[in-house]
């Protein structure tokens, strides 16, 4: 017995005959945040759909919780909390009557809205009406609302889209929040690798319908090979310098020197080899790879 919240085994999925879906095998383990990753038109909203049975798929292609979606859809969804594109919040009420409202049609005793509230950061904006809170307290909403039944399961589709830098961060939290201290497993979707990179302890990048990579953000990381850039003075000294260290020089211009990044430590201790010989480093940057580049690895390495 494997201990995967979501499996999809070769899923496949057309709309109109064209094919969406092309033998997609997902296995998110329980307790992750699974970075859902790839560009406008992946297929990524598609999927997440297919995964809260809004969509059909061809039977024993997808399993939640290790039971076929199809068979056991009522027991499946009462254990999942999902967001998908807009959140469904009446905006002439509070945020408190828009949970009280979702308790009442689940039969939940309404102090769970307080809980709630709290969780996501809402509690002093409680009473307010939905139609004047930021797009980020409507995301915050949105995910209280999803999460009321006490979910084992969170989909998230890109819930920080649209964000400001302040309100990407209170998703980032609350996602962490919930994996590290409330047992939830998360799948999220996004166009950004960095957004993902941030939050992940899994990844699934997915392109025109298929699946180019699966594994832990650590794996991500050995085949994405970041690059360190080091802004130094004396370029062509520093550049020989380096190389008689055993440093590997990947590129160079007037200013800067490019080479692998292994990890912070390394990196410290690169800095200090070149301050004491008399450099004067200006910064040191971990340069981070954009989807595109990735994709370009990706493919290279395949
Ligand atoms: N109802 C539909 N009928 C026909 N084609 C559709 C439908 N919904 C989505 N598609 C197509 O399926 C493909 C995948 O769309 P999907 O929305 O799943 O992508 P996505 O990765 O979520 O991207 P985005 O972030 O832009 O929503 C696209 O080519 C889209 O045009």
């Amino acid at each position: 017995m494997n201990n995967y919240a979501i499996e999809t085994v070769g899923l496949n999925f057309n709309f109109d005959n064209q094919p969406i879906i092309k033998d997609l095998s997902l296995q998110v383990p329980t307790g992750s945040i699974y970075g859902f990753l790839g560009p406008n038109g992946a297929g990524k909203t598609t999927t997440i759909k297919i995964l809260l049975n809004l969509l059909k798929s061809p039977s024993d292609q997808v399993f939640i919780f290790g039971k076929e979606i199809n068979h056991n859809r009522i027991a499946i969804l009462k254990r999942v909390g999902a967001l998908v594109e807009q959140p469904a919040i009446y905006g002439h009420l509070s945020g408190k009557e828009n949970l009280n409202n979702r308790c009442l049609l689940l039969g939940i005793k309404k102090t769970k809205t307080d809980e709630m509230l709290a969780l996501v950061g809402l509690t002093e904006a409680a009473n307010k009406k939905a139609s004047k809170y930021s797009l980020g307290m409507k995301q915050r909403l949105g995910i209280a609302l999803a999460l009321v039944s006490d979910p084992e399961l969170l989909l998230l589709d890109e819930p920080t889209n649209g964000l400001d830098p302040n309100g990407i961060i209170e998703i980032r939290n609350l996602m962490l929040d919930l994996a590290t201290n409330h047992g939830k497993t998360i799948l999220v979707s996004s166009h950004l690798l960095a957004e993902i990179e941030r939050t992940a302890t899994h990844v699934g990048i997915i392109n025109r319908g298929k699946l180019l990579f699966q594994g832990t953000i650590d794996e991500l990381h050995q085949l994405s090979k970041p690059m360190l850039e080091i802004e130094v003075d004396r370029i062509e000294n520093a550049s020989e310098f380096l190389k008689n260290a055993g440093y590997s020089i990947t590129a160079q211009t007037e200013k800067r020197i490019t080479i692998p990044f292994t990890n912070a430590k390394d990196s410290g201790i690169l800095n200090s080899l070149l301050i004491q010989n008399g450099f004067t480093v200006s910064s040191l940057y971990q340069q981070r790879k954009d989807l595109e580049n990735l994709f370009l690895d990706i493919t290279k390495n395949n």
